[in-house]
């Protein structure tokens, strides 16, 4: 196991990158720690791949350099580097029984035959693969197959680090919950770094301690699932997070706030501070559907008109018209409203968020 640190790294696909635009990864530093259950979520093209397969040693970066334990690593190829991978397809030797497939690992590595016996039955047991031990791995499905390449990836005990590129697409829906709890489970158990990509936020979630949020080549968030949710730090986080994801507000400033059409918004005075420290004027206001209240009307509640009350089950979604913007307003089920109703929205406060250029306003001390 690893502590993977990235310092000034990037990638460029191009010979000569001509701009940030040509970076699949654009300049960065980061921090894997031992032993942590990490997630890399980002939409399809942002890098999450790219950034995988540096960090095993498939590919080199461009630029900078990549530290296991403090010691560059950028020559040594994958087995040097002692990574497990595991990809979206499952990588299994058809002509070999599953017992097999899950020793072959550990025969390379020169472990005596008993110790190989016991590490295989452990392996088998979490995966709930011993049925299937002595069958040929031809005849698995592809569900099972993908659990031998898991379990392969996982039978070693001495990798610096497991990483797990989309390793469930294949995987039906019912064992795909099943198989991210057991994933949780054995790295709970064995205390290995995993690094899990996807572009599922559940999916992200459901596996991760923490999650390194990419967009464009760049990490825009790396934090907890509540700090992401609860305090996004660039607009594509908001969005890309929740279900429906963040209402983003085109705003301009006033004294005191910022406001769009006739709503005034007053913000703390630290954010107003850092405000008057910037020259943009592409400025966003993020507020998450969990967090505008409905309620009496009253000086700060602002009008809206329902367009659209959407029922799912055990709560609902609100659309409505706020000076010609569309929020989305999260309510409990147990709420009645109706469409064309005029509805009053608080905001609170707390759960304003104000993005110059993309990027969170923290307030200044
Ligand atoms: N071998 C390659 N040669 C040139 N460009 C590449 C290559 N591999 C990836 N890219 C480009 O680099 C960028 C990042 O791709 P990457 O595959 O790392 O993203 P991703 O987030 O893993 O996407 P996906 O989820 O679709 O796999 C994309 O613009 C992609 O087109």
């Amino acid at each position: 196991m690893a502590e993977i640190a990235l310092t000034a790294m990037a990638h460029s696909y191009e010979k000569e990158p001509a701009g940030p635009e040509d970076y699949a990864i654009r300049q960065l530093d980061h921090v894997w720690e031992k032993g942590g259950a990490y997630a890399l979520l980002g939409p399809s093209g942002c890098g999450k791949s790219t950034m995988l397969n540096i960090i095993s040693g498939l590919l080199a970066p461009s630029e900078g350099q990549v530290l296991f334990d403090g010691k560059p690593v950028n020559h040594l190829s994958p087995r040097e580097r002692n990574i497990a991978q595991v990809f979206q397809f499952p990588v299994v030797y058809d002509s070999m029984t599953v017992f097999d497939n899950l020793a072959f690992p550990l025969r390379n590595s020169g472990l005596p035959k008993a110790k190989i016996r016991e590490r295989v039955n452990e392996i088998a047991e979490v995966l709930e693969l011993e049925p299937l031990l002595h069958r040929k791995a031809r005849n698995l499905t592809a569900d099972e197959k993908q659990k031998v390449s898991m379990g392969r990836g996982l039978v070693r005990e001495d990798v610096s680090a497991i990483l797990f590129d989309e390793p469930l697409t294949v995987i039906d829906p019912q064992l795909k919950w099943k198989l991210r709890r057991k994933l949780k489970q054995i790295h709970e158990q064995f205390d290995i770094t995993m690094i899990y990509v996807t572009h599922d936020q559940l999916e992200a979630s459901t596996f991760a301690d923490r999650i390194a949020v990419m967009y464009e080549g760049r990490i825009v968030q790396f934090g907890t699932p509540t700090e992401l949710f609860e305090n996004p730090n660039h607009t594509f986080v908001g969005f890309f997070i929740g279900s429906p994801g963040m209402n983003l507000i085109d705003v301009t400033r006033c004294p005191g706030g910022v406001q769009f059409g006739n709503t005034r918004f007053p913000l703390s005075e630290g954010v107003m501070k850092r405000l008057a420290e910037t020259g943009s004027d592409n400025l966003r206001l993020g507020i998450r559907p969990e967090f505008i209240e409905l309620t009496e009307p009253n000086p700060d509640s602002c009008p809206a008109i329902v367009e659209d009350v959407e029922d799912l089950g055990t709560y609902q979604i609100l659309t409505a018209q706020l000076e010609g913007q569309g929020l989305k307003v999260r309510l409990s089920e147990d709420i009645q409203v109706e469409r064309k109703q005029v509805v009053h929205l608080h905001f609170p406060a707390r759960w304003l968020k104000l993005y110059v250029d993309e990027f969170l306003v923290e307030a200044s001390p």
